[in-house]
């Protein structure tokens, strides 16, 4: 199944150049929601490579994590926890623990808040999202998490190997299987 699942994200994938002034293209990942085979087997897959670890509980970063996650943690049968990007929506009323993420792929200094009441001292946390470029949300979550953190599945990874190992993070597929 999870050949095949990789086989259908790299079909469903695109690249889009904006035209100019950009001279980049971006990733447009719409087409993995939008396709119900992989919609299905995300959850499963993702949790799979974890399942071994035990997590108690999933959390993600917005905006795509909060697609993703409740499908990893559905998988899991455990519960699932946001995690907020400050000033990308009115202020939380609930105390919240934050924690700065380091500048992003984008040179973005962002911070990350969960509920606090929402994770308990002996959890065990997987972080899911579906793309690693630096690793920046899975180092502040990890920081906000502290012991409570076991790792990070993503869709794709492309971390340099030594930040892949050092967050333990796990991946679907490498930056390389969508080279445009
Ligand atoms: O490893 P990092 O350098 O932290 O980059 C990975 C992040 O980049 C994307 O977020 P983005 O804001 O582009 O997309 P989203 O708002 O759709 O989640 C992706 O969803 C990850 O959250």
């Amino acid at each position: 199944m999870t050949d095949d699942l990789r086989d259908r994200l790299r079909g469903a994938f695109r690249w889009t150049d904006p035209g100019p002034p950009a001279d980049y293209l971006v990733s447009d990942r719409s087409g993995w929601w939008r396709d119900p085979v992989i919609l299905h087997g995300l959850g499963p897959a993702l949790a799979d490579l974890f399942r071994a670890a035990r997590p108690t509980v999933v959390v993600s970063p917005e905006v795509t994590g909060f697609l993703l996650g409740p499908l990893v943690a559905h998988a899991l049968g455990v519960g699932f926890v946001e995690a907020y990007r400050a000033g990308a929506r009115r202020a939380i009323a609930e105390p919240m623990i934050w924690t700065e993420v380091p500048a992003d792929h984008r040179g973005d200094a962002q911070h990350l808040g969960v509920r606090r009441r929402l994770l308990a001292d002996d959890d065990r946390v997987l972080v899911v999202d579906d793309w690693a470029s630096t690793g920046a949300q899975a180092r502040g979550l990890r920081r906000l998490l502290g012991n409570r953190y076991l790792g990070t599945a993503v869709i794709v990874d492309e971390c340099p190997p030594e930040v892949t190992a050092e967050l333990s993070i796990r991946s679907l597929l490498a930056g390389s299987d969508l080279d445009p």
